[in-house]
């Protein structure tokens, strides 16, 4: 699904308008009769208290919209205006005049002196601020925000949670509204799925208010979300007549005394995704650990025991996983650095790879082209320096990913991956996964999915997708407490075999029945 900017969500309103000789609060009614229909279906005329709480522009306007239609089926409704401007918006003053016609006198805020009472069972409709939201709002603004949050109350929000904005960092996160539900118009925002600002969403949903399709479908956009849909065009079907070879070789380099667990993890996706052949290349030590762990795999040992001294080896993989339990020893570091310097295979670099990357930033500029990056975010802050927010640590990615030509898998509650300018946001996923080697997995999967000839950037989109399905599947059986990198790996088969599931039908029961 696409991400539209807000940019282009005001172009599409603006060529919907004219391509369907409409005037601009046709959009607006068609905003609000889909707010409505919404609340109708759940509440079936439910006598709840419903607050609508309407700034002055176009947002507010909706919430006017939708409090008429509320209105006119019986609901239970009060009506505010957050004035906190004078500029109202054409659209807004003629919802307005609809209401007073219908003698419904908003309640008109100028100030937090007349907060009103709100009881934790009533609703809160959201419509202060929407997209045009372009500056920190004023202090009784943001009292009044804090009032409806402290009130315990359901928030509904109308296209953006009141306060935040959709595409630059929020300075006072005070001034946001906690959303339950946030209705969108058209296009979630990216601002949902960033760790900043999407604690402030509980739960989103898309309402389509007819813009352009033509518009929509030829428009590129900076970011897109990445669900079961769009990974279903990555997927390559396996062949006939194939064998272990057509799937590829993937080599795993790393570990060291204490940590060939990462190793046997990221070595065991790899094969779990269907890399046909798997090689790790450890420490001596890690020698009887693999092979008793993971018969399927073959193993290559350095000279020294506990360390990596050295990175030589005659196979000529596919794909070269590196960096997992590694370590950063003074031998390791030179033999990782030679070994830069003569590779020529597509690498997956990770934890003490990164860590020696960010120490020795010259060694970017020998990682081959399309390589991917799996930082987490301390690794990430270690390879690119602080940021302010979430916005600009993603400009600063998407310079970094365009200046070395590689591949950056930000990992997150949303796992954005960046390619140059565009990026890909994760859906799957939950809070079990915050787990020791979970990360080891992650590299294994797209390893093992660049091994079989998925192109780089699919093998990153598509492999942060399994692992994250992976995770939703385990974690239906296991918990979050009680997840484990392990359980990621035994559910990647359930994580493919659930591409190709149809989705429920509801049964719907005739009468004669
Ligand atoms: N295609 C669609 O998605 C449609 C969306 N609709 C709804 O429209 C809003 C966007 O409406 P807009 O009028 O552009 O903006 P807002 O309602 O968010 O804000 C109104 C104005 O408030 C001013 N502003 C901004 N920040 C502040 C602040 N901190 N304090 C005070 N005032 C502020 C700003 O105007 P200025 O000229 O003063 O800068 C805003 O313009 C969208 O979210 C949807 O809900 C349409 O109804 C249908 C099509
Ligand atoms: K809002």
């Amino acid at each position: 699904m696409k991400l539209y900017s807000t940019k282009q969500i005001y172009k599409a309103d603006q060529i919907s308008i004219k391509k369907e000789e409409i005037v601009s609060n046709e959009l607006m009614e068609r905003a609000a009769l889909q707010l409505f229909n919404w609340i109708h279906l759940r509440m079936q005329g439910a006598p709840v208290k419903i607050h609508l709480f309407c700034g002055i522009g176009n947002n507010g306007g909706d919430g006017i919209a939708l409090a008429r239609h509320l209105l006119d089926h019986g609901y239970n409704i009060a009506v505010y205006v957050v004035n906190y401007s004078e500029k109202r918006s054409k659209d807004f003053l003629i919802n307005l005049d609809r209401l007073k016609d219908r003698k419904v006198w908003p309640n008109f805020m100028d100030s937090d002196d007349e907060l009103p009472e709100i009881n934790k069972d009533d609703i809160i409709v959201d419509g202060i601020f929407g997209i045009g939201l372009n500056r920190t709002p004023d202090t009784w603004v943001t009292k009044v925000i804090q009032h409806l949050n402290a009130s315990q109350a359901f928030i509904l929000s109308i296209d953006i949670p009141s306060g935040l904005f959709a595409e630059r960092g929020t300075e006072d996160l005070n001034s946001v509204i906690r959303s339950n539900f946030v209705l969108s118009f058209q296009t979630p925002k990216l601002a949902f799925f960033l760790p900043e600002s999407g604690r402030f969403i509980e739960q989103w949903e898309v309402l389509d208010i007819g813009l352009d399709p033509d518009y929509l479908m030829k428009t590129e956009t900076d970011y897109e979300l990445i669900g079961k849909n769009e990974v279903l065009m990555l997927y390559r079907p396996r062949e006939k007549y194939a064998h272990k070879g057509t799937y590829g070789h993937s080599l795993i380099i790393g570990g060291s005394y204490g940590k060939i667990g990462a190793v046997c993890l990221t070595a065991k996706a790899a094969l779990k995704v269907g890399s046909g052949l798997v090689t790790a290349f450890v420490p001596k030590i890690g020698y009887t650990i693999l092979q008793t762990a993971l018969p399927e795999i073959m193993v290559l040992t350095d000279s020294e025991n506990e360390v990596l001294t050295s990175m030589q080896f005659e196979l000529v993989p596919n794909v070269i996983g590196i960096g997992i339990g590694m370590g950063t020893s003074e031998k390791t570091i030179t033999a990782f650095t030679k070994f830069l310097s003569s590779n020529k295979q597509p690498l997956v670099i990770d934890a003490d790879a990164l860590n020696i990357i960010s120490n020795n930033k010259g060694l970017l500029e020998q990682i081959p082209e399309e390589s991917i990056l799996t930082p987490h975010p301390k690794e990430l802050e270690r390879l690119i320096g602080k940021w302010e927010d979430d916005f600009e640590k993603l400009a600063k990615v998407k310079k970094f990913s365009k200046k070395y030509k590689c591949i950056v898998v930000i990992k997150g509650a949303h796992t954005i991956v960046i390619k140059n300018e565009k990026g890909y946001v994760n859906t799957t996923g939950n809070p079990g996964m915050a787990t020791a080697g979970s990360g080891d997995v992650l590299t294994g999967v797209i390893t093992g999915l660049k091994a079989q000839g998925y192109t780089p950037l699919h093998a990153a989109i598509f492999g942060v997708y399994l692992h994250g399905k992976a995770g939703d599947i385990a974690v239906e059986k296991t918990g979050f407490q009680s997840l484990i990198a392990s359980d990621l790996i035994e559910n990647l088969g359930a994580s493919f075999l659930d591409l190709f599931k149809i989705p429920e039908q509801p049964i719907v029961k005739q009468d004669n029945q």
